[in-house]
């Protein structure tokens, strides 16, 4: 791996030197040092035969020759495997671990995120015996705690003094999968719930998370997981305190840390992003430790590879009519359509509805709904039931939807970010995909200028066909008629139930 040299040097002197993973080979599994026979099979039922670029540096940074050392800031594209660059080594340190606590702690923004990565944890973590748990709120607080932590069984036999309390609750996973919300909850309130074996914490889509104070879960993470004297004493003195079969010992602290041998244990931590954020007062927050950045070349934002990245300009009042005769002209092609708000995105979702001659059916994905609703459309797209999805931005990070290959920005994103993410839906692991954005003439050049904020000079433009266009102005004017009608009434029915105003951007 080379050290390369980057435009617009950051501030931190360890981010203006990363080690650039582009010259790196693929590596295939039978090659890869150290991998468990276990996680070789599982890896290949879901299909994975090599690792990814990102995948082997974060291996060799782990469980390679830097054996973890250091904390890791990974900074590499959309759809370039970032999960399991993450997941692999996690799984692999803990798979001889001897005592279930919990020690590997995922924090991601969303709910459904989180679900997919749980999803890959679950996949190669049941193999080497570990177990891996969800807290984002999908189920009831009550159910998660039974998944979450169990009281420990008494040995059949032995006679316990009734002098002492039952056990203490203990956690019954080693890999946690959560969003910040739901996490300060079972801080807070779970019994037997307990960060003080933490060894790994990932904190993904980092710059998004770090916009997020909810509860100060951060700080307090650090707080609770820190190897100061005093935690560390606090840990040794619960050990005299529990004396039915505690996990916790003097030794196990540095050990199960993986700290053996060294005066304090250290939380290992590992920060992911495809807009990694360059901020030192936010990077700062996450108190990393000699930290390494991995990146994917000299430029900041890199789109994937394999992206087409597309313009039709039209007039901004037209848009709704190109938008269709777009979507008539792929077929049946799944897609992603992007809206700037959750207002739009409702509006757009029931104008499309309206358009009887499409033959296609339209989802909505966006916060104004249910979880379960959400999370019910978000199944029915994957399972290809739903061809359009409507969406704002709570769908742009980090979500994998198998086989799209098309994502159409219906507004246009107001920044840089907010473009990658959103086309970073489609072009994943080295396949292509196409990206249109629907430009208003005078938006043009404000699009050139954001294109350009990733070194992207030109977009192609895609022209569609006026007769097209053309053929669907009755039904349009029909459809703006109904879409009239629909809003006034839902408008009326809000006020009714004084439903709080949720002008929201995600
Ligand atoms: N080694 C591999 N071999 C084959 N497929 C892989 C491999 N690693 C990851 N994938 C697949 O690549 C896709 C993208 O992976 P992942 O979701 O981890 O990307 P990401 O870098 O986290 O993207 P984003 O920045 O959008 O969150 C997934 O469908 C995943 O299953």
């Amino acid at each position: 791996m080379a050290a390369v040299k980057r435009k617009n040097a950051p501030v931190l002197p360890w981010m203006r030197s990363p080690v650039d993973v582009t010259g790196m080979e693929r590596c295939p599994l039978d090659s890869l040092p150290f991998l468990d026979p276990r996680l070789k099979v599982a890896l290949g039922k879901m299909g994975v035969s090599s690792l990814f670029q990102v995948q082997v540096a974060v291996w060799e940074e782990t469980i390679g020759p830097g054996g973890f050392e250091r904390d890791v800031c990974v900074s590499s594209p959309t759809g370039s495997g970032k999960t399991l660059a993450y997941a692999l080594p996690i799984v692999q340190a803990l798979s001889t671990r001897a005592v279930k606590c919990l020690r590997a702690l995922v924090v991601l923004p969303t709910r459904d995120l989180a679900v997919q990565v749980k999803d890959v944890f679950s996949a190669i973590g049941p193999a080497v015996g570990l177990s891996v748990g969800l807290a984002v709120g999908q189920s009831s607080i009550a159910d998660e705690i039974s998944h979450l932590v169990k009281r420990p069984k008494l040995d059949v036999g032995i006679c316990y003094d009734p002098e002492y309390p039952s056990p203490a609750p203990q956690c019954a996973v080693d890999i946690l999968v959560a969003t910040p919300g739901r996490l300060m909850d079972h801080i807070s309130n779970t019994k037997g719930f307990t960060l003080e074996h933490l060894q790994y914490l990932v904190v993904d889509e980092t710059d998004r998370l770090l916009r997020e104070s909810y509860q100060s879960w951060l700080p307090t993470i650090l707080k609770l997981t820190a190897s100061d004297d005093q935690s560390f004493a606090s840990c040794a003195r619960s050990f005299d305190a529990s004396p039915l079969g505690s996990i916790k010992t003097m030794k196990t602290c540095g050990i199960e840390r993986g700290f053996k041998g060294k005066p304090y244990p250290r939380l290992v931590k590992m920060v992911l992003s495809a807009t990694l954020t360059q901020d030192p007062s936010k990077l700062a927050q996450l108190d990393l430790h000699h930290p390494l950045l991995l990146t994917t070349g000299p430029t900041r934002y890199l789109f994937p590879e394999n992206l087409k990245s597309l313009k039709v300009v039209c007039e901004a009042s037209e848009k709704p009519l190109y938008l269709v005769a777009l979507l008539q002209s792929l077929g049946q092609e799944k897609c992603i359509v992007f809206t700037s708000s959750v207002e739009y995105s409702h509006r757009l979702y029931t104008l499309l509805n309206f358009f009887s001659d499409l033959k296609l059916k339209v989802g909505e994905y966006s916060k104004l709904q249910r979880q379960s609703l959400r999370s019910k459309t978000l199944a029915a797209f994957r399972a290809g039931k739903v061809q359009v999805l409507v969406s704002s931005d709570g769908m742009t990070r980090g979500m994998d939807v198998e086989g799209l290959k098309i994502v159409i920005n219906y507004d246009l994103p107001a920044y840089i970010k907010t473009y990658i993410h959103r086309a970073g839906r489609t072009a994943r692991a080295g396949h292509e995909g196409r990206c249109y954005t629907l430009v208003g003439k005078q938006e043009v050049k404000k699009f050139k200028r954001l294109l350009q904020k990733a070194d992207k000079e030109s977009c192609t433009e895609h022209s569609v066909p006026s007769e097209l266009v053309n053929a669907l102005r009755p039904v349009y004017k029909n459809a703006l008629e109904k879409l009239q009608e629909v809003s006034e009434s839902e408008a009326l029915r809000k006020r009714k139930w004084q439903l709080p105003d949720r002008k929201t951007h995600d």
